[in-house]
């Protein structure tokens, strides 16, 4: 293995395990730390860890531990994959697990930039924008776990961070590769900018010899070329059969994708207080979707007014909790009766589904959408969708990419 990477969640380690694969490289999503080794013709690891809103020394615990454990695989550059919008508070998780991840390796310099120009995320002047928004604009400010209220990555990262936090401007990017390897040579975090695919690669080749990278998937575009690999298309064998959407994401974009998809599929919404109840059943669930003639969507994504509503009620961690529950044991229902091919929109959804399936390692496919791939785990095939990514017609989109030879 080349390339290692440290995803902090389950939805970005697949988005970044598509740059790579897309960078021509042999992939495996491994969806839990393996307990053997990774196959000797791997050409990157991505581990997917429940980090990014896990308490601080949690997170550092569990990324030092994956982070030996790819080292002992060979990777011989090590990337900590972040949310595209650098979710994360004051307290970490992302500036304590990279300057723990330093230490560790004994990495001097690590290049940081959370940019994906492909889904609207740059870097400019030191500052995330979104789309024509910055950061703090963007409707981040508002987000229940980790509110992104200042769009000033520099200011972020040192509010976190005991390290030097230094910058590389977009000027600099565009003189090309050894005007930005210059500017790599300082013991620091270096937020580098970037406002187009073009920078990245510029970006991926000055790193060459950097051990400690961060970013969002956009970070891993020119890393898979310093190792010989070409970009080329992830293969993929159709997979055919029962198919179901499973939707946990709350997102304006996953609702969009909802109401679309229920205007030509069968559909049943769960209700958070029936879930928290107890009062739904996986089993009655799975029963009903596979007796559908197309494949059916179950979801619990609610405006906002009903989601503060269930959590007020009953509280956050506890709605989130019991439909994640219904959620994962669905999955395994419906894998029991042979479903093959599962959509599921959202972050902690998909860590959930995941985990219901046992899955542990995971190849990746064709792109669905910019930053989600088609997976495949044995005979079924899925795709996790995070909460913004996507278009209105993904869904069938990605039921119908399944079926397709890529
Ligand atoms: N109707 C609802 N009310 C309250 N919480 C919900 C509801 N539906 C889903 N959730 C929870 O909201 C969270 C959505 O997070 P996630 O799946 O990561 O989506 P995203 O990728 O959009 O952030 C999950 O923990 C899920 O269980
Ligand atoms: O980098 C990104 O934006 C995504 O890969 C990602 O991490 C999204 O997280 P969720 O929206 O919580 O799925």
């Amino acid at each position: 293995m080349k390339i290692g990477v440290i995803a902090d969640d389950f939805t970005g380690a697949s988005d970044i395990a598509l740059t790579l694969a897309e960078g021509g490289m042999p992939v495996s999503l491994f969806a839990r730390m393996p307990d053997k080794p990774a196959d000797t013709d791997l050409g990157a690891g991505v581990v997917a860890l429940k980090s990014r809103t896990a308490p601080v020394e949690e997170a550092v615990a569990q990324s030092l531990a994956t982070c030996d454990w790819l080292l002992s695989q060979g990777a011989e550059q090590i990337v900590l994959k972040v949310c595209s919008t650098f979710d994360s508070t004051p307290a970490g998780n992302i500036g304590p697990v990279l300057d723990a991840l330093a230490d560790h390796i004994g990495a001097e310099t690590c290049v940081v930039c959370p940019a994906f120009p492909e889904n609207g995320r740059s870097v400019y002047q030191g500052h995330l924008f979104v789309g024509d928004r910055l950061l703090n604009e963007s409707g981040m400010e508002n987000h229940p776990l980790t509110p992104m209220t200042d769009a000033d990555l520099r200011r972020v990262l040192a509010a976190q961070s005991t390290r030097q936090v230094a910058h590389v401007r977009a000027q600099v990017v565009s003189s090309g590769e050894e005007a930005v390897a210059s500017g790599l040579t300082q013991s620091a975090h270096v937020i580098v900018d970037a406002i187009a695919d073009a920078d990245l690669r510029t970006i991926g080749r000055a790193a060459r010899d950097i051990r400690l990278l961060c970013g969002g998937s956009g970070i891993a575009l020119g890393l898979p070329e310093n190792f010989g690999f070409q970009p080329q298309r992830p293969a993929w064998d159709s997979v055919g059969g029962p198919g179901a959407v499973i939707s946990g994401s709350c997102s304006l974009a996953t609702r969009g994708q909802v109401a679309a998809y229920r205007k030509v599929a069968p559909a049943r919404k769960l209700e958070a207080e029936a879930v928290v109840r107890g009062d739904v059943s996986p089993t009655g669930l799975a029963d009903w979707a596979m007796a559908q003639s197309s494949p059916p969507l179950i979801y619990s994504s609610a405006d906002p007014d009903e989601v503060r509503a269930a959590q007020k009620t009953y509280g956050r961690e506890n709605v989130a909790e019991a439909i994640e529950t219904v959620f994962s044991n669905l999955a395994a229902e419906l894998s029991a009766r042979g479903l093959r091919r599962l959509v599921v929109a959202g972050g902690e959804t998909s860590g959930a589904v995941v985990t219901g399936l046992g899955a542990r390692e995971l190849k990746i496919g064709p792109r669905v959408a910019p930053g989600v791939p088609l997976v495949r785990h044995g005979e079924m095939a899925l795709a996790l969708k995070s909460g913004n990514f996507g278009g209105e017609a993904f869904f069938s989109e990605a039921l119908q990419l399944m079926e397709s030879d890529g």
